[in-house]
């Protein structure tokens, strides 16, 4: 092949000329910010309409509720699919595929398709789904786009921590990951064709340039990077990167896969989450300073979910990234609707369960 058949065979259309619909993959780990970036893409979408299917991990369906709130008219609540059951990397068969094919039999087929991965998944099995007979004649991966919590990578979030895998290995000698969080960061970029470097607010320029640099040494693969801040990247920059990645999964291997090419299964045994039922809250304030303290205590990764707050008609939408909370109003309660509290923890393994619920209650 010639330079220029080459050329014009890496450009030959993957989606919309092909008739297949295009579907865009966002993974990055937990609390990047892909709902954000989510929301921005459903808001500025000028007309396309988007189909979203949307997985998290701890089933209290936060995202799901957010995007719902969103009120983009090219999204109507019937275009959110939320897939709860797992991580969708490893439900791929049981859910994701059936999820993408009733979808495919609608009569009123989407323009475009944004699944938001957990951010815990790993995006390969989930790429590689394309490639499922069903699938592949109607449907391409126009591009994966990882989201990358900027502030997290300066603050070595991602960095191996020696002391905690050692301890986690004498905690659980079946451990074979160097660092799980690491690793998964990793995979997630290595599947990636376009990195959002995102929360850019939370750092200056040099502390962004060192996290551009870090970013660059994990992944051997070199896709672009973007920097933007509340996920605000132009709608024309994440859609038509008209890639068909599935076709290309195999330069794009996770560790897990370079590891185990015998075909061991992967899991998420590393990773622990589970709902905290409150009781109506006196004091948001309060609330926000104990669940800082909270979850420096126990190391807590990501801590979502909904308050009651006594004598507000309106719910309190709690987000914590690491030591960062953040909380508003998002709604009013819904007539009918149970006012409940509840917050969805999510660690590695280990996690001391009772004392964190004895401490959230308290
Ligand atoms: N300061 C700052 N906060 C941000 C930015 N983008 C998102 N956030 C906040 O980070 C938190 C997590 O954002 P999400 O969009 O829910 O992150 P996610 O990746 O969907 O989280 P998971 O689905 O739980 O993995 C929320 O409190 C957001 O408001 C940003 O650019 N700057």
């Amino acid at each position: 092949m010639t330079a220029e058949t080459s050329r014009a065979a890496d450009l030959t259309p993957k989606g919309a000329a092909t008739g297949k619909i295009p579907a865009t993959v966002i993974t990055g780990f937990l609390g990047a910010g892909k709902t954000t970036m989510i929301r921005n893409i459903l808001q500025n979408a000028e007309g396309k309409r988007i189909a979203l299917i949307i997985n998290e991990f701890g089933d209290l369906g936060v995202d799901g509720e957010v995007l719902k709130g969103c009120g983009a008219e090219t999204c109507t609540e019937d275009d959110v699919i939320e897939l709860t059951n797992g991580c969708i990397c490893c439900t791929v068969a049981d859910d994701f595929i059936p999820t993408m094919t009733a979808l495919l039999e609608r009569p009123n087929r989407p323009d475009h398709i944004v699944i938001e991965t957990s951010g815990l998944a790993l995006p390969q099995p989930l790429i590689a789904a394309f490639n499922w007979p069903d699938i592949r004649t109607q449907v391409t991966v126009d591009g994966v786009v990882t989201v990358v919590d900027s502030a997290a990578v300066a603050a070595g979030r991602f960095a191996e921590d020696h002391d905690k895998v050692a301890a986690q290995r004498v905690a659980d000698d079946s451990l074979d990951h160097e660092s799980p969080i690491e690793e998964l960061f990793e995979d997630q970029l290595t599947a990636a064709d376009l990195i959002v470097l995102n929360k850019t607010d939370l750092l200056d320029a040099e502390g962004l340039a060192a996290v551009r640099r870090e970013v660059a040494t994990r992944t051997a693969r070199k896709p672009a990077m973007v920097e933007a801040s509340q996920g605000s990247v132009p709608v024309s920059v994440l859609l038509g990167l008209n890639v068909g990645t599935e076709g290309d999964i195999a330069n794009r291997k996770s560790h897990h896969e370079m590891e185990h090419e015998a075909g061991e299964e992967h899991d998420h045994d590393e990773f622990d989450s589970f709902v905290v039922p409150l009781g109506p809250v006196a004091a948001p304030e309060a609330l926000v300073a104990r669940l800082k303290e909270i979850i420096a205590a126990h190391d807590i990764l990501r801590l979502k979910g909904f308050v009651a707050v006594e004598g507000k008609p309106a719910r309190l939408l709690i987000q914590a990234v690491g030591q960062r909370v953040d909380s508003y109003f998002d709604r009013p309660w819904a007539p009918g609707e149970a006012r409940e509290s509840r917050l969805v923890v999510i660690g590695l393994a280990g996690l001391d369960r009772a004392a964190i619920e004895r401490a959230l209650q308290a």
